[in-house]
């Protein structure tokens, strides 16, 4: 078994979750067990975005799903919403060379519509800068809701029956995730782990379809102090574990 460079794990690099999806939770009390401003744990989560990222795609992860901003994040107060809308546009004006360099693929999906227009055109402007790269896709999550996105979907198959270019009997599991907002990945768009950081256990609205047998690994790290060996650690417990698929 090929193991990873200094690892404190031994991981199975020929068996390397494709997809992982990550809940970046934990930020503000990051921040606030440092005596800090919440945005002081935004601002070391998205550094922290930029070492998970590299640590993924070296160890051959596919996909990196980011869960960056949901739909009832705009509750929060407005300075911090705004601070918050500012770090797409600091990400990239950071990060490109870098992502460049790793060969990433960047992919922003969400109601980007709903975006101010500078962390809207950031976001797009690196999909654009990002689109012929090969390696791993950073896909983030922006303005996104797991139930915002079945609703999308369910209207966007009702209008094709209604047009008369689909009947309802056609409309099955694979017809109804290429509906959804990852479609783009094709066969990859379910994650094979979803991890979740700070202690919380919810899923808290976020690809309720696609993780219907993804594997879930907990871990009590805020989101700014979660490691590459934290990152190894939730695959060699991913790698331990005997997925049925629902079968026996
Ligand atoms: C819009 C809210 C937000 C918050 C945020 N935080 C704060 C909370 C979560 C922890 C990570 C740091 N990050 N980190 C990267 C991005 C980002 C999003 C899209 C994109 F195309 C490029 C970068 C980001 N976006």
């Amino acid at each position: 078994m090929a193991t990873a460079k200094g690892s404190k794990v031994k991981l199975d690099l020929s068996r390397i979750p494709a997809h992982i999806a990550i809940i970046m939770d934990g930020n503000g009390r990051w921040a606030k067990r440092r005596f800090l401003p919440r945005v002081a744990g935004h601002k070391q989560g998205m550094q922290n975005v930029k070492t998970i990222t590299k640590a993924a795609s070296r160890l051959g992860v596919k996909v990196l799903t980011l869960y960056a901003f949901s739909t009832e994040n705009w509750k929060r107060p407005g300075s911090e919403v705004n601070y918050l809308m500012r770090l797409p546009v600091d990400f990239f004006n950071d990060f490109m060379p870098d992502l460049i360099k790793e060969n990433v693929k960047v992919e922003v999906m969400g109601e980007l519509t709903d975006l101010p227009e500078p962390t809207r055109q950031a976001s797009e402007k690196a999909m654009a800068d990002t689109a012929n790269n090969t390696g791993m896709i950073l896909n983030f999550a922006l303005n996104y809701g797991g139930r915002d996105e079945l609703v999308h979907a369910a209207q966007k198959l009702a209008k094709q029956v209604q047009e008369g270019t689909l009947k309802p009997e056609e409309i099955d599991d694979s017809r109804f995730s290429s509906a959804l907002m990852t479609g783009f990945l094709g066969p990859m768009a379910d994650p094979d782990l979803l991890i979740r950081t700070s202690g919380e256990l919810r899923i808290s609205n976020f690809l309720l379809w696609q993780i219907a047998y993804s594997e879930l690994v907990f871990v009590d790290d805020y989101w700014p102090d979660f490691s590459p060996a934290a990152l190894e650690s939730a695959i060699a417990d991913y790698q331990a574990r005997d997925r049925r698929f629902g079968g026996l």
